[in-house]
């Protein structure tokens, strides 16, 4: 693999597109390892600049006082991979924020929620070689630079038009040496199977204005996300998963990993306390029309879909 790197060696040069929760965490880890790790930040480049990154982590804090930092990416080397860790509102963006970066064997991962993601980067780079990512983290931005980690915190990628699996486990094999827990996995099953947590636990907070715990301790707003996530759980299965289907009892699993979870305000919540563009065209639309597609009516979700829709357009 060394002789399509850009440094002529084994070790991966990474960009970090978007230097929140995400890009924050999973890059300063890499770069607190020792990788070479190069950050795009937006409002926040001049305060690392001066000051460095801090991530509050539960696995133990750290200050990355050095950090190769950027404000824009004509600025940036080529990179071998790089990480897209901005809010999925954004992505329109990527077709100017990422020519820079490419070169030819360049993997795109997109370490987003919700479905749709690389097909629609695919449209605007057809010879890209395109992964996702999903993230099992707690984590927030809380200030400029300043990252807190709160819970989990294992990445799963998977190709979406990579060639072959070489970088990715190269990716994961960084990961782990920096004390990440990642693995690759097939990309559709993946994504279904985060939806099942994130459809029903990130709109369900913004509608009724609460945090996880809250909901999961009510017994009407309990039956209610499980009936969610088994609509997911069907979706999935009849339009993209029908040889490895998810199994019912993943509802379960998800309620109970999310009894035991930190209490938590989800993304799309930070997102709306804070007025921002929440990510219902990935997280919702996208899924409920594909399914759709596929003969199936996701019902109560296109219900939630609809109550976002509305209190984005007050806010
Ligand atoms: N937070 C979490 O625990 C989890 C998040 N996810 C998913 O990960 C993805 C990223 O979420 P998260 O990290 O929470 O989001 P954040 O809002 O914390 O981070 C996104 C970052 O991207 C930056 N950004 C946006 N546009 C640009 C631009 N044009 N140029 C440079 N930087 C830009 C923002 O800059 P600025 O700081 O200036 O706003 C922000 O720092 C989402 O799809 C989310 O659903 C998945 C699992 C868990
Ligand atoms: C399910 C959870 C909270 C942790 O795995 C998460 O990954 C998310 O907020 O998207």
């Amino acid at each position: 693999m060394s002789d399509k790197l850009i440094n002529g060696t084994e070790t991966l040069r990474y960009g970090i597109i978007g230097t929140g929760a995400i890009g924050g965490y999973f890059g300063g880890m890499l770069a607190k390892a020792g990788k070479d790790v190069h950050f795009l930040f937006r409002s926040d480049y001049d305060f690392v600049k001066e000051h460095g990154l801090k991530v509050d982590s539960i696995s133990g804090d750290f200050c990355l006082s050095e950090v190769h930092a950027y404000n824009n990416t004509h600025s940036m080397s080529k990179c071998d991979v790089v990480l897209v860790c901005l809010k999925s509102t954004g992505n329109k963006t990527l077709k100017h924020i990422l020519p820079p970066l490419l070169h030819e064997n360049t993997v795109v991962l997109m370490i987003q929620n919700g479905l749709g993601v690389e097909e629609d980067l695919q449209k605007d780079f057809p010879d890209l070689h395109i992964a996702g990512g999903l993230a099992f983290i707690c984590a927030n931005k809380t200030a400029p630079g300043h990252i807190a980690h709160l819970d989990f915190g294992k990445l799963n990628v998977g190709s979406y038009s990579c060639p072959d699996d070489s970088v990715l486990q190269q990716v994961c094999s960084d990961l782990e040496n920096a004390g990440v827990e990642a693995e690759v996995l097939e990309l559709k099953n993946a994504r279904w199977r985060k939806l099942v947590w994130n459809i029903p636990f990130n709109g369900m907070t913004v509608v009724m204005n609460t945090t996880t715990d809250a909901l999961i301790a009510n017994a009407d707003m309990r039956q209610l996300l499980h009936r969610m996530m088994i609509e997911v759980i069907e979706a999935g299965n009849k339009s993209d998963l029908a040889e490895n289907p998810i199994p019912t009892e993943y509802a379960d699993e998800i309620m109970h990993m999310t009894e035991h979870m930190t209490p938590y305000s989800p993304s799309m919540k930070v997102d709306f306390d804070s007025k921002r563009q929440m990510e219902i065209e990935y997280l919702y639309t996208r899924p409920v029309e594909y399914a759709a597609s596929c003969g199936y009516s996701m019902a109560s979700v296109a219900v939630l879909e609809k109550q976002l829709k509305f209190i984005q357009s007050t806010i």
